[in-house]
């Protein structure tokens, strides 16, 4: 994941961004340094008037006039530093806007795989920590470090006209200011990448703990979480101690060593005016011009600082943002206008990406093939693949191996958008957001009107026994998700389905989506759902006999492969381990020879 580049590479990444922005970040570097010169002219100012006007027989006009242009030279230095902040804060506040919208973009973009991988923490504090310390950098940070490096190299040149000897006294403190800066730079750049990975995972650890409260105060771990908490959080503030001793040491030699040439510059200095080798006001213009150039180099410390943690924090967002979707569109997508809705899976592999090697593959050569209208139960024992087989049809996960069709057109021939309008999912573990009912509903559907869209999300709402979002305060406009009104398992469950067949889709894939309902429910969801499978082909995960119950057929998977296809009676008659996986299901029949015997006998009834 993590990335080496050097502090150039990181900085010039950023240049595509800063682009369209560079006039507005050059005139403000501009009015930085005009602020900068206005602070540099006036010890000049200082020579004049101690030479000149303080100097016996010097005119109390020229006082007057000196006053006048230190007034002015002060004020302009505010106005460049009002206009600096006019110039560049608008701009690069957009400029942290749009790469957060491309980084959030990009997120929806990569597949399931690569966020099972990331903790949701590590990603929250790219999009918002990392983007904001970007933004300031290139606001403040690159300016001032240009101009505090302009106003250093300038002061100096200053310096030396007035008196090389002095200067370059002073100019003696910057090599061991180099030398331990190149250190300060390695130490400083790892313990920012550090602390910023922490701050990460302590995000992730907030973020789960806030989600499985209910777990957590239900077993009575909220003590354990929070001593894990705390050693996290222990971890990061150690962290952030040697960080800023690191910088403060840095800071002490950025201040300390000028102060100390300043001091010897001075005796020299003296020395020199009293021989008259050097005048009164160009002795004081020195030590003021040497004043005003002192301050920029002890800003360059925290400088540095933000300049290393802004690359920390562009590698963090490339990290993320070159992270490839190898689930793509094909060049030539094949357009399924309206399909039957056929579905062949033929030799169909899957493993994981952090499967151990060596390992069988989970789904190990799948051939089964779904007719059009059909709904066909996919059963097998825990952890068999049922679920990973079903996300390989929305290709939220691809195939390894082997192919997946739909009307023969294979679904990587298929436009992204285009397969998934014709195929919809329900989890059992359902998501809803932050949004009201109807905009959960309808999110995959696409009405004409408003007055269709009250159609189809009546009718949704109608199949899968959700009629009480007509009921909660604001009917269904009531925002419900993490930022609305809880609603109970059940009732998230029959939302969740709603939203799933509310596009028609010509595809349903769904993983146990009743498993939180009550059986009186389940049973008029699943009259209604009955009804609405007729023309839509449906795989359906059972884990419950009453799910298997809905099916045309039944899929046994076992060990990774599909080893028998065919009704439910079928199946019991002839196969052992399928009779074995019914009968450890909840709620299975234990008398499986009598079920068995009520099947035929219905079967018989039926056809005569
Ligand atoms: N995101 C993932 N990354 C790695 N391995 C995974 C991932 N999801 C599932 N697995 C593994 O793949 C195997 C199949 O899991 P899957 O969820 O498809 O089984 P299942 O048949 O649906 O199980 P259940 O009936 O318990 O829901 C399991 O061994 C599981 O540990």
């Amino acid at each position: 994941m993590q990335t080496q580049t050097t502090l150039w590479e990181s900085l010039s990444r950023l240049y595509p961004h800063i682009k369209p922005i560079l006039p507005r970040l050059i005139l403000g570097l501009v009015c930085a340094l005009g602020a900068s010169l206005m602070a540099l002219a006036i010890p000049q100012v200082f020579r004049v008037l101690i030479n000149d006007a303080l100097a016996v027989g010097g005119a109390t006009s020229t006082v007057w006039i000196a006053a006048g242009v230190v007034l002015l030279l002060g004020v302009l230095e505010a106005t460049f530093v009002a206009l600096r902040r006019q110039f560049v804060i608008a701009p690069a506040t957009t400029v942290e806007t749009n790469m957060r919208t491309s980084f959030y973009r990009h997120l929806q973009d990569l597949t399931v795989a690569f966020h099972d991988r990331w903790g949701s923490g590590q990603l929250l504090s790219r999009a918002m920590t990392d983007l904001n310390l970007m933004r300031r950098w290139m606001a403040f940070g690159l300016i001032m470090l240009v101009v505090t490096s302009l106003t250093v190299v300038i002061g100096v040149v200053i310096m030396f006209l007035t008196s090389w000897v002095l200067a370059l006294i002073f100019l003696a403190a910057a090599l061991p200011i180099m030398i331990y800066g190149f250190r300060f730079r390695t130490s400083y750049s790892k313990v920012s990448r550090k602390s910023q990975d922490q701050a990460g995972d302590l995000a992730t650890t907030v973020e789960e703990s806030v989600h499985g409260i209910r777990v957590l105060k239900a077993f009575g771990r909220s003590r354990e979480a929070l001593e894990g908490f705390n050693l996290q959080a222990e971890e990061l503030r150690q962290t952030e101690i040697y960080k800023a001793r690191s910088l403060a040491n840095f800071s002490l030699i950025v201040t300390l060593l000028p102060e100390l040439a300043l001091g010897a510059s001075l005796v020299v200095g003296v020395l020199f005016a009293a021989n008259g080798d050097l005048s009164i006001g160009a002795l004081v213009a020195f030590f003021a011009t040497a004043a005003v150039v002192a301050t920029p180099v002890e800003f360059i410390g925290p400088l540095l600082a933000m300049t290393f943690t802004a690359k920390t924090a562009i590698d963090r967002h490339y990290e993320v943002m070159e992270s490839v979707n190898t689930i793509t569109d094909p060049e030539e997508p094949v357009r399924l206008a309206d399909p039957r809705g056929d579905v062949t899976f033929t030799d169909v592999h899957f493993r994981y990406p952090d499967a151990e090697e060596g390992t069988p593959d989970v789904l190990n050569g799948i051939n089964l093939t779904l007719r059009a209208g059909e709904t066909m139960a996919l059963v097998g024992v825990t952890g068999c693949g049922k679920s990973t087989l079903l996300q390989l049809v929305p290709r939220l996960y691809e195939v390894t191996g082997g192919s997946i069709a739909i009307d023969g057109t294979d679904l990587r021939s298929i436009s992204i958008a285009d397969l998934r309008t014709h195929v919809s999912v329900a989890f059992e573990d359902t998501t809803l957001f932050s949004n009201s009912v109807r905009e959960n509903v309808l999110m995959g559907a696409e009405p004409r009107d408003d007055k269709h869209a009250d159609e189809i999300l009546e009718g949704a709402l109608e199949v899968a026994q959700a009629h009480f979002a007509y009921s909660l305060p604001d009917g269904v406009d009531t925002l419900i998700g993490e930022e609305g009104l809880s609603l109970s398992g059940g009732q998230r469950q029959r939302i969740a389905l709603a939203r799933s067949i509310a596009s028609k889709p010509r595809v349903l894939v769904l993983d146990d989506p009743l498993s939180a309902l009550d059986v009186r429910t389940e049973e008029l969801v699943e009259e209604g759902l009955r009804k609405v499978l007729l023309h839509t082909t449906t795989l359906i995960v059972a884990h419950r006999p009453s799910t298997v119950a809905l099916a045309d057929r039944v899929a046994l998977l076992e060990d990774g492969r599909v080893t028998d296809v065919g009704t439910h009676t079928e199946l019991l008659a002839r196969n052992t381990h399928y009779r074995y996986v019914i009968a450890s299901l909840p709620d299975g029949p234990t008398d499986l020879d009598a079920e068995l015997e009520d099947l035929e006998n219905d079967d018989e009834g039926a056809l005569t």
